[in-house]
C-alpha cells in the first residue's frame, strides 16, 4: 500500500477477526456497509452465494479492494480494508453453516437482492441452520440485519427464516432460543452504487497503479438508518440510530426507488443506456418532479424533520450525477419484486385516500411495455425476472389492447394488491398512457405531458 499514490485514502490497522458475517459479495456491500465498517476497528467475512468471482478477487487482494467515489467534480479514491476473510456458500456451505452459529460472530449482515428472501433454499435455509446449531451449542445473541431495499426488511427476514426453524431443529428448541436470543432489526441503506464494468477496473489500474479485480464505483452519497435493536454487540458504525425505520424505508423506497424504477423503464423504452441519460430526455425530469410532489410525498407521511418535495429534489440531484452510469437494465431487473413497494405501495395508499392516480399511471404502463420485450426503436429488452413466464404468458393472452395488457399485468395476485388491481381508475388511466406509448414512443409522450 506504501506504493500507491498520496491523495488515495488506505485502511490504518486491519481487523485481525471478523464479527460480522456478510451474506452478498455484491457491489453495494463493498460500497457501503464494507465502508462504514472500515471506519470501525471491526472485520467482516464475505459470503458469496453463487458466482465466486468477487470473493475469489477479494481473496487474491488479501480482501483490500477500492471504492472510487464519482461526484460532479471527479473521483477520489479510497482502499477498504475491513474484509478479513471470504466464503463460497454454494461449494462450502457446512463452513457458512459454522460462521452463523460461531460465537465470534455478532452481526449476520445480507445484500442479497429482493428475490433471494423467497428462495427458502437459498439464504433462509442457511441462516436457520446456522441459527440452530447457534442454539444447540448455547452460544451468544445474535443480530440478523437486512440491507435489501425491502419494506420492514427485518420482518421479511424474520418471516423467511422462522418457518424453517422447526425443521431445522424438530423440537421447537431452535424457535424458542431464536425468540429470546436473535433479533432482526430493519434498516434502510441509500447509496447508489452501479454494477462495475471494465471501466470501473481500468480507472482503478490507472488511479491506483495496480489491478482491482474487486473496485466498485459509488456517488457521494452514503446513509444508513438502522433500526436500534441489537442482540449483542456490534461495530460502531456511524450510522443513525432509531426505534422507528418504517417512515425512511417509505420515503426512500417510493421516492429514490420509485423514480429509479420509474426512469428505467422510460429510459431503457427510450433507447437511452443510464438513468442519467433518461433524466435528460425532453420532460423527463418534469415529470419526476411532477410525480414526487403530486402522486408520491400525499402517499405518505415522512420521518420527523423530512421533507419529500426536498428529498425528492436532492434524489433528482443524485440522479443527474454525470460520473455514474447506471444502466436502466440493471434497475429494471427483478420488476415484480421491486414493484409492489416502490409504486403499487404508493398507488393503494393514494387510492385509499381517493387521490388522482393519473401519473402514476404512467410507470405502470412503462413497466407493462417494457414487459413485452421491445424498445420503441424495436430493439430487444431483456425481462430478467423470476415472474417473468407468469407475465409473458398474461401478455401474450392479452392480445394488443392496451386495456387488456394492463388488465393482464394488474392481474398477477402474487405481487399487486386487490385494492390496486380492481382500481378502475388506475385501469383507465394506465390503459390511456399504453396507448400513448404504443403509438407515439416515450419520448414525444414525455414531450408533451
Ligand atoms: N446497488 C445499489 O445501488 C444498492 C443500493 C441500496 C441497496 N441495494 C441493495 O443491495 C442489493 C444488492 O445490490 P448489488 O448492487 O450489490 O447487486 P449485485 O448484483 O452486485 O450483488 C447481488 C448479490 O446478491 C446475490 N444474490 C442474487 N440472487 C440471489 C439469490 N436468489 N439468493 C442469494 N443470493 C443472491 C449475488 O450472489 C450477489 O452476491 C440490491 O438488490 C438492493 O436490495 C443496492
Ligand atoms: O439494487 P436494486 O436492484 O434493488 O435496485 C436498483 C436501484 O434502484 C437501487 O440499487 C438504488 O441505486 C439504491 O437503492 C440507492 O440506494
Amino acid at each position: 500500500m506504501k506504493r500507491l499514490p498520496g491523495d488515495v485514502r488506505v485502511p490504518g490497522d486491519r481487523p485481525q477477526t471478523a464479527g460480522v458475517l456478510h451474506l452478498g459479495a455484491g457491489a453495494f456491500h463493498r460500497a457501503h456497509q464494507a465502508v462504514y465498517t472500515d471506519d470501525t476497528d471491526w472485520g467482516i467475512t464475505v459470503a458469496a452465494p453463487n458466482s465466486r468471482g468477487v470473493i475469489d478477487a477479494l481473496a487474491e487482494q488479501d480482501g483490500l479492494f477500492s471504492v472510487a467515489t464519482l461526484g460532479p467534480e471527479g473521483a477520489s479514491m479510497r482502499v477498504i480494508g475491513s474484509i478479513v476473510d471470504t466464503v463460497h456458500i454454494a461449494s462450502e456451505r457446512d463452513r457458512a453453516i459454522d460462521l452463523v452459529a460461531a460465537e465470534t460472530t455478532h452481526v449476520v449482515t445480507l445484500t442479497v437482492t429482493e428475490k433471494a428472501y423467497r428462495d427458502a433454499q437459498g439464504v433462509p435455509g442457511l441462516l436457520a441452520a446456522g441459527l440452530a446449531k447457534r442454539a444447540a451449542r448455547g452460544g451468544p445473541p445474535l443480530t440478523v440485519l437486512c440491507c435489501d431495499n425491502l419494506p420492514d426488511n427485518g420482518k421479511t427476514t424474520r418471516a423467511a427464516v422462522e418457518p424453517l426453524l422447526d425443521s431445522a431443529s424438530k423440537n421447537g428448541a431452535t424457535r424458542a432460543w431464536v425468540e429470546a436470543n436473535v433479533t432482526f432489526p430493519s434498516s434502510m441503506v441509500d447509496r447508489i452504487v452501479p454494477a462495475s464494468t471494465q471501466a470501473t477496473y481500468e480507472r482503478a489500474l490507472s488511479e491506483l497503479g495496480v489491478t482491482d479485480l474487486a473496485a466498485v464505483e459509488a456517488e457521494p452519497f452514503t446513509q444508513w438508518v438502522i433500526e436500534d435493536d441489537f442482540a449483542g454487540p456490534r461495530p460502531a458504525w456511524d450510522a443513525t440510530y432509531t426505534h422507528d425505520v418504517a417512515g425512511w424505508e417509505r420515503l426512500k423506497l417510493r421516492t429514490l426507488n420509485g423514480v429509479h424504477s420509474t426512469l428505467a423503464y422510460l429510459g431503457a423504452l427510450a433507447d437511452v443506456e443510464t438513468i442519467t441519460e433518461s433524466l435528460a430526455l425532453p420532460g423527463a425530469e418534469a415529470f419526476a418532479r411532477w410525480l414526487i410532489a403530486e402522486q408520491i410525498a400525499p402517499s405518505l407521511t415522512p420521518p420527523d424533520g423530512q421533507d419529500t418535495i426536498a428529498y425528492g429534489e436532492n434524489v433528482l440531484e443524485r440522479f443527474a450525477n454525470p460520473g455514474i452510469r447506471h444502466r436502466c437494465l440493471q434497475i429494471a431487473m427483478d420488476g415484480s419484486q421491486k414493484l409492489p413497494q416502490r409504486l403499487f405501495a404508493t398507488i393503494a395508499d393514494l387510492a385509499e385516500a381517493h387521490v388522482d392516480l393519473d401519473l402514476i399511471a404512467l410507470p405502470l404502463a412503462a413497466w407493462t411495455r417494457f414487459c413485452a420485450g421491445k424498445s420503441d426503436n424495436g430493439t430487444e429488452l431483456p425481462l430478467d425476472d423470476p415472474l417473468k413466464d407468469a407475465i409473458r404468458q398474461s401478455l401474450a393472452a392479452a392480445g394488443a389492447n392496451p386495456a387488456a395488457r394492463i388488465d393482464a399485468i394488474l392481474g398477477l395476485h402474487q405481487i399487486v394488491p386487490e385494492t390496486v388491481a380492481d382500481n378502475h381508475q388506475l385501469r383507465r388511466a394506465a390503459a390511456k398512457w399504453l396507448r400513448e406509448l404504443d403509438r407515439h414512443g416515450v419520448a414525444t409522450t414525455l414531450e408533451h405531458l
